[in-house]
């Protein structure tokens, strides 16, 4: 659905050339959740402009729907970005006009006639979960309403392509997931290609297929979101791993244990997918002679499976814990020695 060819991206500033996207490659297919995460200034913003045709790229070629958007221009660039649609952080909604005329208004310069867009604004209305607040303005809604308002508005002239540009970054927890969990209904229902930009980790766990890491323009690292959990090969991919694997607390339960236990081991255990089902742990007890104390966990569920860490301390001979060691490899969980208390 997406492919970006050697894609780069050149300002021209005063302070001299910034190289915003630098040589992008990726493959993009119809009905996947596709996330690009990176930290601020890594260049994902200019990149979604490249996708949506605000930006021509300095070289590369990116094409979408079928369309190369890098050189197409004019009737043919607007037909092209007909495919495409795009949600924001902070909802672009026109704040004179009500939910009902706000997701009447790409119809309206679509052409659209009277009765069809009554009807199609209905049944947007419906999907985003909205029914009630047709005539509210914006100002009078929640800001996971609005979000509701600005995805009904983008789903209007039924496009192939949504862009996310960091969707949920102004929202609260509980409603960032109510929007994640809206946009996976849409993706499912509607077998739409969903593209987001975000700098959180929890929100390429939750939706995503596939992520794409950036760094300086560049992409580092890409791959099936479980498959870049379980083992992340760049340095700013295990810091946007942590963010989700690890509770924030668990550098400080490590270090209480290291001062309260005075003997045995520390192990990190990383469970991916049918992993995260077997009873683990009652089978080291029951085969092991060794003292197990669970002192954080976490699993977390993501469009490919499970995902989730485990720390434990383990106590008991040297022998008995190298054999508990090699048994929980066996079981296909990854587990490292962290500290030898
Ligand atoms: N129109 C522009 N003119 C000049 N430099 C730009 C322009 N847009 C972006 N940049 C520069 O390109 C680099 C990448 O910026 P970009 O906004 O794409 O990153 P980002 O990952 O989206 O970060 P953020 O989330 O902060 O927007 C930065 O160094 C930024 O200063």
């Amino acid at each position: 659905m997406i492919t970006l060819s050697n894609v780069n991206k050149i300002y021209e500033t005063k302070s001299g050339q910034v190289k915003a996207v630098n040589n992008v490659n990726l493959e993009i297919e119809k009905g996947e959740i596709f996330g690009i995460i990176g930290y601020s200034g890594a260049g994902k913003s200019s990149l979604i402009r490249l996708l949506n045709g605000l930006e021509k790229p300095t070289s590369g070629e990116v094409k979408v729907a079928d369309s190369r958007i890098d050189s197409a221009s004019g009737a043919m660039l607007r037909k092209a970005r007909l495919e495409i649609s795009m949600i924001f952080q902070h909802f672009n909604l026109l704040w004179s006009r009500t939910v009902r005329e706000n997701i009447a208004f790409p119809l309206e310069i679509a052409g659209v006639k009277k009765v069809e867009r009554l009807r199609r604004v209905d049944e947007l209305i419906k999907l985003v979960g909205l029914e009630g607040r047709e005539n509210a303005y914006p100002s009078q809604l929640s800001g996971g309403q609005k979000q509701r308002v600005g995805i009904a508005r983008a789903l209007a002239n039924n496009p192939k392509v949504l862009l996310c540009d960091e969707a949920t970054s102004a929202l609260d927890p509980q409603t960032t997931d109510s929007i994640l969990e809206l946009l996976v209904d849409i993706n499912k229902r509607l077998g739409l290609t969903i593209v987001l930009i975000t700098h959180e980790m929890h929100v390429i766990r939750k939706i995503c297929h596939r992520v794409a890491v950036m760094e300086n323009g560049e992409v580092v690292e890409q791959g099936n979101v479980l498959d870049v959990f379980k083992n992340p090969q760049k340095p700013i991919t295990r810091t946007f791993v942590k963010q989700i694997s690890e509770p924030d607390d668990t550098k400080e339960a490590v270090e209480h244990l290291l001062k309260n236990y005075h003997s045995g081991k520390v192990l990190q255990l990383t469970f991916v997918g049918e992993g995260t089902e077997r009873p683990l742990i009652t089978n080291i007890i029951r085969n092991f002679q060794i003292e197990v104390n669970i002192l954080q966990g976490k699993i977390s569920q993501t469009q490919n499976g499970s995902y989730g860490s485990l720390f434990l301390h383990v106590d008991g001979k040297q022998e008995e814990i190298d054999r508990t060691v090699a048994f929980i490899k066996e079981q296909q969980v990854e587990v490292e020695v962290l500290v030898n208390a």
